[in-house]
């Protein structure tokens, strides 16, 4: 098997690229009066989530959007929580807000997202907006689309990739991933085929053979190898595990071997592929949010 030719879909350069475009944009609805403003909650401790957080708010600040942060203790109540989702939603100088996620197992994920104000939901999860996901097959979007979705066409369409009439398998089905994906996907503007796997899926070798286009979101570690795939395929590596690297430090890895840049024709890594994007695209929708509510888009 031939190795090391596939080409790299570069998500730290793309997402580079995309905040020097949103500082622009940003600085004209400042000239407006219009000030954007994220705001995050985060429930614990848990040293990802707390690294993305920090990422957020620091990604802020480099275009030029304000930022709101409520940290709250593992223990918060669902009670509490909302609270602070209450907060949020009356709070003129968040035009934009996210749950952190996951949330503890105490807390119901689902009464969370749906509390939160729709018109402010920077990260596209409520139901309402979802549900417009859903809705809308052909027109253009005007509510915010999950992040790493959106990074993901982004990425593509970015490095001249369409993925019309092309058949794409999306390993994964969970909510902020692999269904919204599949939504989009299937979009009259990108008009491609989508087969959803999961682990329900009878025969994944199968079904990765045929794909001319493999999304992986099902944080497996390395669970999709050169040879599982389509000579040619283009792959995009999304899923997020921290394994041991033998030496006692934690290292993030995707669910795609290495290996697979010899097979595929293009590839995405991990990191410095999707994660960047998916910090890109959170700026993105406040943005746009905050154009729309200004008039402006
Ligand atoms: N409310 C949300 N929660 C979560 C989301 C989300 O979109 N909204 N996605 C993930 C976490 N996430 C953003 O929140 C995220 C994941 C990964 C990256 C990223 O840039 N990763 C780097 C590697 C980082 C590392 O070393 O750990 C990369 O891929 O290069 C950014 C954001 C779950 N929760």
């Amino acid at each position: 098997m031939e190795t090391g030719t596939a080409q790299i879909l570069d998500g730290k350069a793309t997402a580079a690229a995309i905040k020097a475009e949103l500082t622009e944009r940003v600085a004209v609805l400042k000239a407006k009066g219009v000030v954007p403003g994220l705001g995050t909650i985060l429930v614990g401790s848990d040293p990802g989530s707390t690294w993305y957080v920090g990422g957020k708010h620091k990604d802020c600040t480099e275009v030029g959007i304000t930022s709101i942060r409520r940290d709250l203790p593992e223990d918060t109540s669902q009670d509490e929580l909302l609270a602070v989702i209450r907060e949020l939603n009356g709070n003129s100088e968040c035009t934009g807000y996210i749950v952190q996620l996951p949330l503890p197992k105490h807390i119901n994920q689902d009464v969370i997202l749906e509390a939160m104000d729709p018109e402010k939901d920077a990260d596209g999860l409520h139901p309402m907006n979802l549900g417009r996901l859903v809705a809308n097959v052909s027109g253009p979007m005007t509510s915010p689309l999950p992040c790493t979705p959106k990074g993901c066409v982004e990425l593509l369409t970015r490095h001249g990739i369409s993925l019309k009439g092309k058949r794409v398998l999306v390993v994964g089905r969970g909510v902020t991933i692999g269904r919204p994906v599949g939504l989009l996907l299937t979009r009259k503007d990108v008009n491609a085929t989508v087969i959803l796997a999961h682990t329900g899926t009878v025969d994944l070798a199968a079904e990765l053979r045929q794909a001319d286009v493999v999304i992986a979101a099902a944080g497996v570690p390395h669970m999709i190898k050169a040879a599982d795939l389509k000579p040619g395929a283009i792959v995009l590596d999304v899923g997020v595990s921290r394994v041991d690297d033998g030496n006692g430090k934690a290292v993030v890895t995707g669910d795609v071997d290495p290996a697979a840049a010899g097979v595929a024709a293009w590839i995405s890594p991990n990191p410095g592929g999707v994660g960047p994007m998916t910090r890109a695209m959170l700026l993105a929708n406040v943005v746009e949010t905050a154009e729309r509510q200004a008039g402006l888009a």
